[in-house]
């Protein structure tokens, strides 16, 4: 698993392993530079690594060393030659007594640039704490200028670690290479640009100390299927749960027929979906195995919320009070764990005491327009830190908070959990409703709120990311079709 931390993070890690597991400091540089080495396409040659002073330009000393002893062409330019970390130093030292070429001579930097094919920058880590001024200013604009290849030390040099903003200007990787974490920062999308392909590599040490310090992971294919509830050979369809879908209104009754659908295809034993009277006669593109039933029959939705086993509300019934009126019957009346999307968490923003009757009981999936809504914080002031503001609101409510998109966040206030999955193929209407049924299915079969969460949107974004490799846009439709399949690969 891949956990994430910011420039703190990193910098409680670093002491513990020199201070109390009494790893030289060394000895975690020359594995940073190993496997940072290791990564390297072994076709590249022809390297210009440009180090600063810190332990990231340590870093890049090493990195010649280890590249000079594959056989391969490099050159180093080094930013600063006096001051340098104690590490630092060292590799330099070393770089110098083997007669690797170096020049510290900024005049020369063009040129150098420009015959190289491979330009390794190792000019700050996690270490950067203010703006860039001059020479670093004109460094980073040359690395950037001549369309070499770039791959980056730990960070791309100019980028905070932790918040994801530029020190003014940065270097624009073709690959980030990052040491022990993935930077928090990396998540913050202003940083997309600049970071290239990114990988994460180890400095020798066990999960278990990287743990101590982050409870903030990266979810892959082995953590969810390490979440699989097994179905047993007796199991019949009580097992799997009673999904209920209130969901659409005239103008979107395909977010309630995507939701319910999606619910079908991802194993939940039944699926009622509950619309408005006007909208009963519009659900013929409902899958067969879908219940319906009417808002309006009070008394069957009472028996409905006694006996379901978990509540999709929100996709598409709009945003007025007739919803505000029905999520306060809904919750007067059900225990049932609930998913609220859309409209749901619309009509709750303006309610938020509501927020106290799904305590412990609801995940709240909202796209960032909505999370602003709820959260009375702007989208602005949210993307400065995604994570933070998704926890705070989570604790606050003692709610599970998805805050949907380019790597969702998925939080139970405590341990925060990023799934990477999905893409741009998925920019369009009905994809936010297929995973509200998706998840709320999940639920219905007995997995936990936040592993329905987690499940769902990984599951969601696999799909879409597979598709999308034939395909240029994948619609809802495509993704429930395919539902079935992808669950059985990721659950093998
Ligand atoms: N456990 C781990 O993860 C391991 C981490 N490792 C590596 O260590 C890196 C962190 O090293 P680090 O702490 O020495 O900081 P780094 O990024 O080199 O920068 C600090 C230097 O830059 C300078 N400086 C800063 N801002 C500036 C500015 N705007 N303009 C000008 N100067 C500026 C600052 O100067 P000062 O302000 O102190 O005068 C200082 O000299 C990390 O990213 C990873 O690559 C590995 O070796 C293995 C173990
Ligand atoms: N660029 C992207 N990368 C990853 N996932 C995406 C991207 N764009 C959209 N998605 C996913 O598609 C879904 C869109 O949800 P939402 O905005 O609520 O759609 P709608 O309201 O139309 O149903 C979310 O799960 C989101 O994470
Ligand atoms: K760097």
């Amino acid at each position: 698993m891949i956990y994430i931390g910011d420039n703190k993070t990193t910098g409680e890690i670093d002491s513990y392993s020199i201070n109390t597991l009494n790893i030289p400091g060394i000895v975690l540089m020359e594995n940073a530079a190993r496997n940072f080495t290791g990564t390297i396409d072994t076709n590249l040659d022809n390297f210009l690594i440009v180090c600063g002073k810190g332990n990231n330009g340590g870093d890049g000393y090493a990195v010649a060393r280890q590249l000079v002893s594959l056989n391969k062409r490099v050159s180093v330019f080094s930013c600063e030659t006096s001051d340098m970390s104690r590490d630092c130093q060292i590799n330099y030292d070393i770089c110098r007594n083997l007669g690797i070429p170096m020049e510290n001579d900024i005049s020369a930097l063009e040129e150098l640039i420009i015959s190289h094919d491979v330009v390794i920058d190792a000019v700050f880590g996690t270490g950067l704490d203010k703006p860039l001024a001059a020479p670093y200013d004109k460094i980073i604009n040359n690395i950037n200028q001549y369309g070499k290849y770039i791959i980056s030390v730990d960070i791309p040099s100019g980028i905070n670690g932790s918040t994801g903003e530029t020190a003014g200007i940065a270097v624009k990787a073709d690959r980030t290479v990052s040491f022990v974490t993935y930077k928090q920062g990396f998540l913050n999308y202003s940083a997309a640009e600049f970071l290239g392909k990114i990988k994460v590599v180890n400095i020798g040490l066990p999960e278990h100390v990287i743990k101590k310090f982050s409870n903030t992971v990266l979810m892959d294919k082995k953590y969810i299927s390490s979440l699989l509830i097994p179905r047993l050979k007796y199991s019949h369809k009580g097992n799997f749960g009673h999904t209920l879908i209130i969901a659409g209104s005239p103008e979107f009754t395909g977010a309630a027929v995507i939701s319910a659908n999606a619910a079908v295809k991802t194993g939940s034993g039944l699926v009622t979906l509950a619309v408005f009277h006007e909208c009963l006669n519009m659900l013929s593109s409902c899958s067969p195995e879908v219940m319906t039933a009417d808002l309006s029959d009070k008394n069957r939705l009472l028996d409905l919320l006694k006996k379901v086993n978990s509540i999709a509300f929100g996709p598409g019934l709009g945003n007025n009070p007739r919803t505000l009126e029905l999520l306060k019957f809904v919750l007067e009346n059900s225990d049932a764990p609930m998913v609220i999307d859309a409209d749901g968490i619309n009509v709750l923003a303006e309610e938020p005491a509501l927020l106290e009757k799904l305590k412990n009981r609801c995940i709240l999936t909202p796209h960032l327009g909505e999370f602003s809504r709820i959260s009375g914080l702007s989208i602005e002031e949210i993307s400065k830190d995604r994570i933070k503001a998704a926890k705070d609101f989570s604790k606050k409510y003692s709610v599970i908070l998805l805050l949907k998109g380019y790597n969702t966040i998925i939080t139970n206030e405590c341990d925060v959990y990023v799934n990477t999955t999905g893409n741009s193929s998925m920019a369009n209407g009905g994809m936010g409703d297929t995973l509200t049924g998706i998840t709320a299915s999940l639920i219905s079969q007995k997995y936990t709120i936040f592993a329905s969460g987690k499940i769902g949107s990984f599951l969601h974004g696999y799909i879409g990311e597979k598709l999308s490799k034939r395909s240029f846009a994948i619609t809802a439709e495509d993704i429930i079709r395919n539902i079935p399949f992808y669950q059985k690969k990721l659950f093998l």
